[in-house]
C-alpha cells in the first residue's frame, strides 16, 4: 500500500519574466514505513514538490496538472480547512530554519506539549484547564520521552528552556521530536539537517531512523546531498529540472546509477574512503526554468549524450529494479529483450 501517490505533478509559477516550470511531470509513491529520499541540485523543484503535495504552493504558483493522492483520498479536492487538519497530525513537516518552527516566547517543553494536547484532544475546556484534569503528566512524560530520543541530554532540565537556550543543532533535534510526537502517517522533511556538521547530522539521522522505524512512519526527506540518501533512505528518486530523472532502491541506484545525471551526482561526493581522490566536478548549469528545452533537459551538461538526446526529453523506462528517463535506458531495455 502506498501512502502518498503523486502522478504527473505540473507546478508553475507565473512571473513577469515567463513561466516558470518548477516542476514539470513528476511521479512520487511513498510506500508504508518507506523512506524515500529525493535529491538533485539547488534549482531542481524538490521544496516546490513538498510544498504542493501539502497544498501550500503560494500565488504566482499553482498546481497546473496531476494527482495527489493521500491514504486513498485526493488532496486536491479537499478545502483548506481540512488540508489544514491533515497537516500536523496525519502528515507533518520539517523545514531547513528551527528558528521557524518554534515561538521564541514559549518554551520548548510547553510548545511540544501543546502539539500533543490539540493533536489528542482538541481545544481543552479552560474549566478542565483551571481544575488540572487534563492529561499534562502524562503529556509532558511523553515530550520529555521524545526529547531523549532524538539525543538532547537531560530533556527534565531542558523542558523549561525557551528556543534561544538552545544551540542549533539542539533545536534541530528538538524540531525533529516535534514532527513524529503525534505519530503522523507521513513526514515530509525539506533539508532539515543541511546546516549541521556531518558528524551531527549522521548522529540524528541515525536517531530519526529509529523512530520512524519504530512508528512504521512513511518520509520524504529532501536533500541535495546524495550521502544522505546512503545513510537514512530506502528509496531515491533523483529530480532534475522539474523533472524525474532516476529512480528506485537506494542500494541499485547509489552502486549501479543508470542515468548520467545520477552518476555525476555520485562522482560530485567527497568519499571517506578516499580522501585524496580529485572531486568531479560537473559543468554547466540546470537550465532555465522559464525556456526549458524540448531535449533531454540534461543533454547539454552530458557526457554521453547522443544525437537523440537532443530530439525529445525521454520518458521514464523500466531498469532493472526502478526507472531511468534516459535513452541508455531504453537501449539497455531494448538489448535484453532481444537476448
Ligand atoms: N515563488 C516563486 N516564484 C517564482 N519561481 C519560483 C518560486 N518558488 C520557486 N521557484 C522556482 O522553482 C524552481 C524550483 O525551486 P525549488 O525551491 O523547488 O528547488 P529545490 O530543488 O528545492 O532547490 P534548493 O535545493 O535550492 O532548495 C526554481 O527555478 C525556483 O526559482
Ligand atoms: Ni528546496
Amino acid at each position: 500500500m502506498s501512502v502518498l501517490n503523486v502522478e504527473n505533478l505540473h507546478t508553475y509559477f507565473e512571473t513577469d519574466r515567463g513561466q516558470v516550470r518548477a516542476v514539470d511531470g513528476v511521479d512520487l509513491e511513498i510506500g508504508d514505513g518507506e523512506i524515500v529520499g529525493l535529491v538533485g541540485e539547488s534549482g531542481s523543484g524538490k521544496s516546490v514538490t513538498a510544498l504542493s503535495v501539502l497544498g501550500l504552493v503560494d500565488a504566482p504558483g499553482r498546481v497546473v496538472e496531476g494527482s495527489i493522492e493521500y491514504d486513498g483520498r485526493d488532496l486536491q479536492s479537499l478545502s483548506d480547512a481540512e488540508l489544514g487538519a491533515l497537516r500536523g497530525s496525519d502528515i507533518s513537516m520539517v523545514f531547513q530554519d528551527p528558528m521557524t518552527a518554534f515561538n521564541p516566547t514559549q518554551t520548548v517543553g510547553r510548545q511540544l506539549h501543546d502539539v500533543l494536547r490539540t493533536h489528542e484532544s482538541g481545544p481543552v475546556h479552560p474549566l478542565v484547564r483551571l481544575f488540572g484534569f487534563d492529561h499534562s503528566k502524562e503529556y509532558k512524560k511523553r515530550v520529555i520521552d521524545a526529547l531523549e530520543r532524538v539525543g538532547i541530554p537531560s530533556p527534565e532540565e531542558r523542558y523549561d528552556d525557551y528556543p534561544h537556550e538552545f544551540s542549533g543543532g539542539m533545536l534541530q533535534r528538538a524540531m525533529i521530536a516535534m514532527s513524529v510526537l503525534c505519530e503522523p502517517s507521513l513526514v515530509l522533511a525539506d533539508e532539515p539537517t543541511t546546516a549541521l556538521d556531518v558528524t551531527i547530522e549522521r548522529q540524528i539521522l541515525s536517531l530519526f531512523r529509529n523512530l520512524v522505524d519504530d512508528l512504521g512512519t512513511s518520509v520524504l526527506w529532501i536533500t541535495h546531498d546524495i550521502s544522505v540518501v546512503a545513510a537514512l533512505c530506502d528509496r531515491v528518486v533523483v529530480m532534475y529540472a522539474g523533472k524525474v530523472m532516476e529512480e528506485g532502491p537506494v542500494e541499485s541506484v547509489l552502486s549501479d546509477p543508470q542515468h548520467p545525471y545520477t552518476k555525476g551526482l555520485l562522482q560530485s561526493v567527497p568519499r571517506y574512503d578516499e580522501p585524496d581522490r580529485e572531486l568531479y566536478v560537473m559543468e554547466g548549469s540546470v537550465p532555465n526554468p522559464i525556456d526549458v528545452p524540448s531535449q533531454c533537459r540534461f543533454a547539454d551538461r552530458c557526457p554521453e549524450a547522443h544525437e537523440r538526446c537532443f530530439e525529445a526529453h525521454p520518458r521514464l523506462y523500466p531498469t532493472e529494479d526502478g526507472r531511468a528517463a534516459c535513452y541508455l535506458a531504453e537501449e539497455s531495455l531494448a538489448m535484453e529483450e532481444k537476448l
